[in-house]
């Protein structure tokens, strides 16, 4: 059986041009004009892509006492939905559990996927056994990326001797070290302090997550992975503090890379002082939404290539959930979603506005981050033999965001009442049609494990380079005799 996408305009990271995607089973066939396929699919006036990647998502996460509400079945559908044809969750062991454990915990729930999918490791303690497994984890179970959260004191949280001793240990092993990074020392301190004065609301977590904590972490994690010679990628990238630190490295040859959110780029720290508690708390999340000019440094990072990737985060808890922190913000589950929107907003926001090309919006949403998991091209690129995981966008098709309309399982959306320009009328995963004419129809279990090995170009990069410039004994001649 063959698809044939005809009459659009394939955009690709570095050009756009006129033809036909012939797909056959899971995979690309061909390019070019006048080609046929069992099945023809319209793509007049639209855009023909790859697929959305989102690498920050949290399915049935388990944190702060619950479960983040959307699973592998509906945040996968939601994800298609909304154009993205893959995503990678984070496997998160519990203190004193081995990794391989915590995978196992990982492939039981995701056996619904929709979609294809990764895994992040996170290493949230340190011990001979998680030394040991990395080496496992990266060759046998093809997951290269490792998150580290400097945030969640007393939860998720690593110290830096913890962060250091990971981090060599990646660049041995050829992975790529994440953090969040926000210091989870401080915002412990402002937290306590703001309760006892009796800020107990939503706007108090950001208040106890000023961006300083973020710029200061973001630093901190630049300079632990350079002095360890890993490539370092940095997850929600909030506040000019954070990017600026990204900025600074990348100019002095650093291998790091930052990733902001779709909310981070198109909702502003206001949403906390909403007089609906409800509003307000479902919008917690870490690091915080921030102001207009944090904002315009997110847009500028994205133009100006300072900033690589763009991510949800998605990580949804109901109003219920978020309920919990009634009387005390810190116990508000952090999270919001996104998966569903982020390339209809991005796109909104982005090429509708001229602050992104069409080149470049579909760089930031899945060739830069194909190359950086090291899974390109067999996801990120419209090309013979890649993946089949299409989008193809309807530049003309708008709609007002609404959590009445949406796959998301939960009974809100923070975009409520927004209006996007630019849809999809079809998304193909792995060749099988999941969106037609706009409608979704995915099925549970297609999604498959996207393994991912180490040692990508620019592990060996780095690595050849500290190895050149690695200290070394001088060589001498006429060495004086001890001077005793
Ligand atoms: N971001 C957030 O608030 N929740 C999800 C967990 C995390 O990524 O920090
Ligand atoms: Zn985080
Ligand atoms: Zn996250």
């Amino acid at each position: 059986m063959s698809t044939v996408i005809k009459n659009g305009t394939v955009v690709t990271h570095d050009m756009s041009f006129e033809a036909d995607v012939l797909v056959e089973g899971e995979t690309i066939a061909a390019i070019g004009k006048n080609l046929d396929g069992d099945t023809v699919l319209d793509a007049t006036g639209c855009y023909v892509m790859p697929g959305g990647i989102d690498p920050h998502v949290h399915l049935e996460m388990p944190f702060m006492g619950t479960y983040s509400t959307d699973d592998f079945d509906t945040g996968t559908r939601a994800a298609l939905a909304g154009g993205t044809t893959m995503v990678v969750d984070f496997c998160l062991p519990q203190p004193g559990q081995g990794l391989l454990d915590a995978i196992q915990m990982w492939d039981n729930k995701s056996t619904r996927a929709h979609c294809d999918f990764s895994f992040h490791m996170a290493v949230t303690w340190w011990g001979e056994q998680v030394f040991d497994e990395m080496k496992t984890v990266v060759e046998e179970r093809g997951i290269n990326t490792f998150k580290h959260f400097m945030a969640y004191k007393g939860a998720l949280m690593v110290n830096d001797d913890e962060m250091y001793a990971s981090f060599q240990r990646l660049a041995e092993l050829g992975g790529i070290a994440m953090v969040h990074a926000e210091n989870g020392d401080v915002v412990a301190e402002l937290s306590a302090k703001l309760l006892a004065e009796g800020n107990t609301g939503p706007e108090a977590h950001a208040y106890s997550r000023p961006s300083q904590v973020e710029g200061e972490a973001t630093n901190r994690a630049i300079m632990i992975a350079d002095m360890a010679g890993v490539p370092l990628y940095v997850v929600h990238t909030s506040c000019e503090e954070s990017h600026e630190a990204i900025r600074r490295a990348r100019q002095q040859g650093k291998r790091v890379w930052g990733e902001p959110l779709i909310q981070h780029l198109t909702l502003d720290e206001s949403e906390y002082f909403d007089k609906d508690w409800d509003h307000s708390a479902r919008r917690v999340m870490s690091p915080p939404f921030r102001n207009k000019k944090h904002q315009e440094s997110l847009w500028h990072g994205l133009q100006a290539g300072s900033l690589s990737v763009v991510a949800t985060d998605h990580c949804a808890f109901s109003t219920d959930q978020k309920r919990y922190g009634v009387g005390d913000f810190t116990k508000i589950p952090n999270g919001t979603g996104g998966v569903e929107d982020r390339i209809p907003l991005l796109w909104t926001q982005g090429v509708g506005t001229g602050r992104l090309t069409p080149e470049e919006f579909v760089a930031v949403t899945s060739t830069n981050i194909a190359k950086i998991l090291n899974c390109y091209p067999k996801k990120g690129a419209i090309r013979e033999g890649a993946d089949a995981d299409i989008l193809v966008l309807d530049p003309e098709k708008e709609k007002t965001i609404s959590a009445a309309t949406q796959a998301s399982a939960i009974d809100y959306n923070v975009f409520e009442g927004m209006q996007v320009k630019g849809l999809p009328r079809f998304v193909l995963t792995r060749g099988q049609l999941a969106v037609n004419d706009g409608e979704l129809q995915s099925e549970p279990g297609h999604g498959k494990f996207v393994k991912r090995s180490g040692n990508g170009p620019v592990n060996k990069a780095l690595s050849s380079w500290k190895e050149l410039t690695s200290p070394r004994p001088v060589e001498r001649t006429g060495i004086p005799a001890t001077g005793v």
